[in-house]
């Protein structure tokens, strides 16, 4: 439970799951064998795997719990500074481990990790003052409004200057929408509100960079507009932002680049617009006349034709997008009416159904 770096109290939980010590900082962890400063195989988009100025990097990162749980397998993830960077993945995918793993929270089993270029977890009471981190929801006092909440977040950051603090806590509650409600008690904000209050204690002072663990988690489609514009905003001042979420629409809709993972395992990584290009689109056939296209797809080896009401859709053969100019004239020769004809970008969905073979299985 971190909705600062820097505190180290029993606090109430937002998120359901009770109190929480932060651990102290555990010791180095053995370089794994995996290791490869030469990048991932899996790193397909322009700054992914250079290394230079990644502001996350890990190689071989690992996380086998007690009870055998192999949460986290060799993730090799480089983030570039100044990205948003989505670390998708479905329920249970190794996400949350990640993240603690890169704050100095739990140790890894094996593998490395640097985050603003130094070791961690060795190196946690450097690092995590530079980073604004909200993980597994905010940390908050039930009690105290929302207002002493910060002032308390603040007060335990030990570079915080106390007499800037007031204004430092009114700018942040200002930013995130706070100021009419910050006089209530925690205990009785939304979901919404209490996520809100967590990411104002992140960006109480300015940071290199952001940690969101699913951010916008049971928040209504408001609340997650709300969460994203901020997170687009903080981008845009030049804090690199590394946003956890089973969402695709939502990486999608946000991020500059992204890592989707998959039963604890890399399986790509790169700019979101590389992934959904690796994704093949679908042939689109807008015209009145879909019975007579489909056949004409269908006799030029479209595979897996569908008819809608005024569009036929299907997947091109291995000839890709070299086909189109034919497959376009030889509708016309049969007399269809082609209203529109063109390839449909593929998804992050499709890309991720296309590199495990698996669905997406979110709950949305
Ligand atoms: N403390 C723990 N002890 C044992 N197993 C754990 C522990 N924490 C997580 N796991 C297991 O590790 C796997 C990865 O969990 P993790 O929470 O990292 O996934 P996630 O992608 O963040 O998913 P979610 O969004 O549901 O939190 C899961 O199978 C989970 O049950």
């Amino acid at each position: 439970m971190t909705g600062t770096p820097v505190t180290g109290d029993v606090t109430e939980s937002a998120g359901g799951r009770g109190a929480e010590v932060r651990p102290a900082p555990v010791p180095a962890a053995a370089p794994s064998s995996r290791s490869d400063a030469s990048g991932s195989d899996s790193g397909i988009g322009s700054g992914i795997g250079s290394g230079s100025d990644d502001v996350i990097r890990t190689r071989g990162l690992t996380k086998r719990f007690r009870g055998g749980q192999l949460a986290v397998d060799g993730l090799d993830l480089s983030v570039p500074r100044g990205s948003v960077f989505g670390f998708l993945g479905p329920n249970g995918s190794g996400k949350t481990t990640t993240i603690r793993m890169l704050m100095g929270l739990i140790a890894p089993t094996s593998g490395v990790a640097t985050v603003l270029g130094e070791s961690m977890p060795q190196s946690v009471a450097t690092v995590l003052p530079r980073v604004g981190a909200l993980i597994e929801g905010p940390a908050l006092y039930g009690f105290l409004s929302g207002r002493d909440n910060l002032a308390r977040f603040d007060a335990a950051d030990p570079t915080a200057d106390p007499r800037t603090r007031r204004r430092r806590v009114e700018e942040a509650l200002e930013r995130v929408g706070l100021t009419a409600a910050a006089g209530k008690k925690a205990r009785a904000y939304s979901l919404g509100m209490k996520q809100r209050l967590g990411l104002a204690s992140a960006l109480l002072q300015p940071r290199e960079l952001l940690v969101l663990d699913e951010p916008t988690n049971g928040l209504d489609p408001q609340g997650m507009r709300e969460i994203r514009t901020l997170v687009r905003e903080v981008a845009a001042e030049g804090t690199t932002v590394f946003l956890s979420s089973h969402l695709l629409d939502e990486i999608e809709h946000v991020c500059t680049h992204a890592a989707v993972m998959s039963r604890g395992r890399l399986v790509v990584q790169g700019t979101v617009a590389e992934l959904a290009a690796r994704a093949q689109g679908r042939l689109v056939v807008r015209t009145p006349d879909v019975a007579r296209a489909a056949e004409v797809l269908a006799a030029h080896r479209v595979a897996d034709v569908v008819r809608g009401e005024d569009r036929v859709d299907g997947e091109l053969a291995e000839a890709g997008e070299a086909s189109l100019p034919k497959l376009c004239a030889a509708l016309v020769e049969a007399g269809v009416r082609v209203h529109g004809f063109g390839l449909e970008r593929g998804t992050l969905e499709d890309a991720f159904v296309a590199l495990t073979g698996e669905g997406f299985d979110v709950a949305g």
